[in-house]
Formats: C-alpha cells, sequence, structure tokens
C-alpha cells in the first residue's frame, strides 16, 4: 500500500534521542518512506509541539517530563492526530513486574513467564522463594544504560553487591537461542537470536557469586548470531502460538510498537517463557525494516 502519490504526503515527526535517531532514521528508511508518501520529519523536543508540524502523526521514544508535559498539551488540542504510542501504555514497560504480568493475563497454553520475585531490600534475602541459577534484572526498564545491567546469580551469596531494586528470575536452559519477536502495528516477525549458553549440572558445581553481563542481544544481531549448525537447527515456536502472543500483548499493553522475548524450556519443548518485553526496539535489525515502517505509518496515517 502506499499514498496516493499525487497528494501531500503525510507528515509523519519524530522526537528520539540522538543515538536512537542514528540508529532508526535511516537515509534507507527516510528514502523508501519518501518515495511511498511518507515524510519524516525531526522533532524539537525542547520547542512547544503546537508550534512544529502540522503532523499527521508523532512518533516518539523519549521519557522526560517536559517531553510528556509537551504530547499532553499538544494531544489536548490535537486529539485526532495519532501518538504512537501512548506514554501511559509505554510506562507498563518500564517495570519488569509489571511487563511481564500482562502476559500472565493472557492465559495462552504453552505460554508463560519464568518464576520471579522483586527484591526490594537486603532484608528479601530471608526466605527466598526461588532456585538458582538465577538472573538479576534492574526493577526498571526504562531504557537508562543501567536497565540492562544484568548478573546471572548461581547462589544467595552472589547478591550481596546487586544494586537494588532488582527482579529475580529464575535462569531456564533454553538451547542457547533466543526468539525476538517485532510487532508494528499488524505487522509481526519472529527472528532468532543468540543467547545466554545453557548452564550444566557441571557448571553449576563449580560456580559461586554473580557474573554481570549487559545487552547480549545487541551484541548478537550485529554478530549475526551463533556458530555452528545448533543456531541453524532451532526451530522457531508455533506460528499460532506466537500469532496468541502477539494479538494478546497488543490488546493487554495497547501499544503498537514493541517487541518481547521468547525462550524454548529445553525441558519441555513445547513450553515457552516469555522473559522481556520491549518498546520501539531496534526495528533496523529487521531486514526490509523500511517497508514494515513504512507500511504502518501509512496505515496510522491513512486511518485518521
Ligand atoms: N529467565 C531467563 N533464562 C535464561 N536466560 C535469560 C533469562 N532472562 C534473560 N536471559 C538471557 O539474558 C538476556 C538479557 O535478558 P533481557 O532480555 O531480559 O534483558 P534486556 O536488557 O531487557 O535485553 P534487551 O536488549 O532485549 O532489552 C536474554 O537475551 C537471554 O539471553
Ligand atoms: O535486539 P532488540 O531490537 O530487542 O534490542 C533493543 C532492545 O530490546 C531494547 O528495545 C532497547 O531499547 P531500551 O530498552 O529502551 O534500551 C533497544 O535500544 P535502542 O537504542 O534501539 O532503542 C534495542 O535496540
Ligand atoms: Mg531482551
Ligand atoms: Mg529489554
Amino acid at each position: 500500500m502506499s499514498n496516493d502519490l499525487s497528494s501531500k504526503p503525510y507528515q509523519v515527526g519524530y522526537a528520539l534521542t540522538p543515538e536512537k535517531e542514528k540508529t532508526f532514521i535511516l537515509p534507507s528508511l527516510l528514502s523508501h518512506a519518501s518515495q511511498n508518501g511518507v515524510s519524516l520529519l525531526k522533532i524539537d523536543p525542547s520547542k512547544p509541539l503546537i508550534q512544529q508540524g502540522p503532523f499527521d502523526c508523532i512518533l516518539h521514544k523519549l521519557y522526560d517530563s517536559d517531553w510528556k508535559q509537551n504530547l499532553e498539551d499538544f494531544a489536548s488540542q490535537n486529539p485526532n492526530i495519532p501518538i504512537i504510542d501512548s506514554p501511559d501504555s509505554i510506562e507498563i514497560l518500564h517495570s519488569r513486574i509489571s511487563m511481564l504480568e500482562t502476559v500472565s493475563k493472557l492465559k495462552i497454553n504453552n505460554t508463560g513467564v519464568p518464576n520471579q520475585i522483586t527484591i526490594n531490600e537486603v532484608t528479601d534475602w530471608e526466605n527466598l522463594e526461588i532456585n538458582f541459577p538465577s538472573i538479576a534484572k534492574p526493577l526498571d526498564a526504562d531504557g537508562s544504560e543501567t536497565s540492562h545491567k544484568m548478573h546471572l546469580v548461581f547462589e544467595k551469596d552472589g547478591l550481596k553487591n546487586i544494586p537494588l531494586p532488582f527482579v529475580l528470575q529464575e535462569f531456564v536452559n533454553h538451547g542457547g537461542v533466543i526468539f525476538k519477536v517485532y510487532v508494528a502495528g499488524k505487522y509481526s516477525r519472529c527472528v532468532k537470536r543468540k543467547s545466554l549458553p545453557d548452564i550444566s549440572e557441571e557448571k553449576l558445581m563449580i560456580s559461586r557469586g554473580a557474573l554481570p553481563f549487559s545487552q547480549i542481544s545487541n551484541l548478537t544481531a550485529a554478530g549475526g548470531g551463533a556458530e555452528g549448525c545448533e543456531f541453524e537447527k532451532m526451530e522457531i515456536p508455533p506460528e499460532n502460538l506466537v500469532k496468541k502472543l502477539v494479538e494478546g500483548l497488543k490488546e493487554e499493553l495497547r501499544l503498537n510498537l514493541f517487541n518481547f522475548d521468547v525462550i524454548r524450556d529445553v525441558k519441555s519443548r513445547d513450553d515457552y517463557l516469555v522473559i522481556d518485553i520491549n518498546y520501539f526496539p531496534g526495528y533496523a535489525k529487521m531486514l526490509d525494516f523500511e517497508s514494515v515502517i513504512t507500511e504502518f505509518l501509512l496505515d496510522v496515517c491513512s486511518k485518521r
């Protein structure tokens, strides 16, 4: 689908950090979008949105309070201009507890989330109802540098130097491959990505404390995934299961732009666990992301 090229192109304003702009607003996206009737225009978040534009849609991934207020002022005067996405919906993904509660609510067969507990203070360690190894993840998943600083924890002792508050999520062996499902409006695609390797019983016997790591999925996206046929052989989850998760999460989250990470439990190969959900992820890592994003924006603007 493309906009009728004889008419004026849709004007889509974007408000992103400089880093996000660099990795998302690529020349290939700008040219594909403009050839299909969509102009992507940079917003100056420090200036009132109502004095910029005019826009047919606003795309954003900024979280500071000034920007939220700017967006609110604009929305109150332009209730018919789609904002992708609503800050209130995005907020659900900024806590690793509320993010995964949405999955548990879906009650889809063979899907769930790993057992996890919140650690707000040191006294919470007394009667830990969790198995090790576990992954300690910052409770806030707000896109900050620290929000990706994780620790693989082998025993209770390994918790002592981990910055509070954090979520302690049981580590599930999943064959070293993670499935990332990207969603952009009515479009979705499941891709494979290299993940943390399984932890053997032997490794567990000799491992102590905790190991730090961060943003493994970004590293391996560039590296093209795991070596060897194991990665190639790993089948992606059944299409109907992915579809149910996509539709369920879209309804539950009321978001257009997100992805979620799914792993398959090696102990029960039909069971899938969602371990992470991300707002406005790295779409440019997806093949032909230019047409996916352009189609999405055309769909949003034409529905106005
Ligand atoms: N419960 C788990 N069991 C096994 N491995 C896990 C688990 N949770 C996370 N991992 C591993 O740690 C990696 C990072 O975890 P997660 O995706 O939650 O962090 P993140 O910083 O939000 O990552 P992203 O860059 O995808 O936002 C995953 O890609 C996976 O390799
Ligand atoms: O490999 P993906 O596309 O999942 O990597 C994403 C990651 O999942 C998060 O969405 C990151 O955003 P934050 O959680 O806000 O840090 C993305 O970083 P970004 O700089 O592209 O927004 C990763 O690309
Ligand atoms: Mg992830
Ligand atoms: Mg994440």
